[in-house]
């Protein structure tokens, strides 16, 4: 244990001093600490060592509460989930001011609660990060409830993990021994768990609430340092395309688009996904009013399992996507493409290369594998290692070759460039 200590101790010394030195303030309790505890042009080495921070945190923490105290530690964990759902239902999070803090009694009466059960909500949250009491009896928020607070698309991931991931979860044991083996996407953890038996995508559209929340939640995720778009631009020299097409494949609201044509001011985009989310496409361009948008982006409504009507284009990409489909599925989205590119064209998969067991940090991989979790329960599906990869492409075609995968540093997912080898 003291070995991880000094370990902790000398990465704190690179993260500190690299705030010292830029004026970026350290973490700390307070509201006004930055959302982000780094910033992302942060130099590597700050960022690796923010990684081993938590990794070895999290090692030490588990060697001193030891095997006995495993389960009693647990708990926290759906107890968090709960109060989360709590929070949000009986929208504290909005009523607690932005700068101020509220007695439990004026806020109970607000929210219309139970003044005891508030504070013992509240109070549990609170061992996790989420609001702080600053004086007995008052709440007022933390940094992290006034993100959740103050911004929508991560109330919406708050959303969507209370009352879609967490309960799927819950039914992924119910779901596996009823339907030990199978494949599609109507038969999994989220089907029990909502008591229906068409797939996810189907379930969103038919769901105006869970829909808009499920687009916020993605949003989020794009804004989340792991996901962050950024690792997109820097995952490929988007420079070199010129002023080439780019088919954003099962793109949805454009995000990856927006964020590439913002960047780069020469290529073009087609948007393509299912019919509903397609429809709403050009007025949300229009809604953006950016100079740099204009006449470069167009939605197109387009079922990915169905020939792929662009031909020869410069770039499909396919920015998580195959990780939502079974192997099967991900070879006919595949060919579907393959049958459309020209000589030039090449594939970029976005998506997780999972890492052999204990081979990342603790704190990357745990949530790498929260990934792998959450695509079996919902679609089945699955993250993959560069092995599971290698053998989709030999089965859509062999002739397809990984010309380079680059993970840029900090993103949970690495950028396959993969090009049709002419015989
Ligand atoms: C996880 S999201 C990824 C969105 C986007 N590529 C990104 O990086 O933000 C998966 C997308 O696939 C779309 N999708 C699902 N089934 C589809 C289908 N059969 N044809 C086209 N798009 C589909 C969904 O509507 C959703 O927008």
């Amino acid at each position: 244990m003291e070995t991880l200590s000094k370990k902790i101790e000398a990465e704190c010394r690179v993260f500190d001093g690299y705030c010292r030195k830029t004026g970026y303030p350290t973490p700390s309790s307070e509201r006004t600490t930055p959302t982000f505890a780094l910033p992302h042009e942060a130099p590597t080495e700050v960022h690796v060592a923010r990684e081993r921070i938590m990794s070895y945190a999290l090692n030490l923490f588990q060697l001193a509460a030891g095997p006995s105290e495993y389960l009693a530690n647990l708990q926290t964990g759906y107890h968090y989930v709960a109060c989360l759902q709590w929070l949000l239902r009986f929208k504290i999070f909005a009523l607690v001011p932005q700068q101020d803090q509220i007695s439990y009694s004026d806020l109970a009466e607000l929210a219309q609660v139970d003044e005891g059960r508030l504070k013992s909500v509240a109070r549990m949250a609170m061992t996790s990060g989420l609001f702080v009491e600053p004086s007995p009896l008052y709440i007022a928020h933390s940094a992290t409830s006034a993100l959740i607070s103050t911004n929508p698309n991560f109330r919406d991931w708050a959303m969507v993990l209370c009352t879609m991931s967490a309960p799927t979860a819950a039914a992924m044991t119910e779901a596996h021994a009823k339907w030990p083996h199978a494949k599609g996407q109507t038969e999994t953890a989220y089907n029990i768990a909502f008591d229906h038996d068409i797939d996810f995508f189907k379930h969103l559209s038919q769901s105006p609430v869970l829909h808009k929340q499920f687009a916020g939640y993605m949003r989020s995720v794009t804004a989340s340092r792991g996901t962050h778009m950024d690792h997109l631009l820097d995952g490929f020299d988007w420079a070199k395309l010129g002023n080439g097409l780019v088919v954003d494949v099962g793109g949805s609201t454009g995000q990856a688009s927006i964020a590439l044509a913002r960047e780069f001011p020469e290529p073009n985009f087609i948007v393509q996904d299912r019919a509903e989310v397609a429809m709403g496409g050009d007025a949300y361009i229009e809604s953006l009013q950016d100079s740099r948008l204009a006449g470069r982006i167009t939605y197109q409504a387009h079922d990915f399992f169905l020939p792929q009507h662009v031909i020869g284009a410069d770039v499909y990409l396919l920015r998580m996507i195959l990780h939502d489909w079974a192997f099967e599925d991900s070879v006919k989205i595949l060919r579907n493409i393959v049958a459309a590119m020209g000589k030039t064209s090449r594939v970029l998969i976005m998506d997780t290369v999972l890492p052999d067991p204990g081979q990342a940090l603790v704190a990357k991989e745990r949530l790498l594998r929260v990934r792998d979790m959450a695509m079996m329960q919902t679609f089945n599906s699955l993250e993959r290692s560069l092995d599971d990869w290698l053998a989709i492409l030999e089965r859509v075609d062999p002739r397809l070759e990984i010309r380079n995968i680059v993970q840029p540093h900090g993103s949970v997912m690495s950028v396959m460039e993969i090009v049709l080898e002419q015989d």
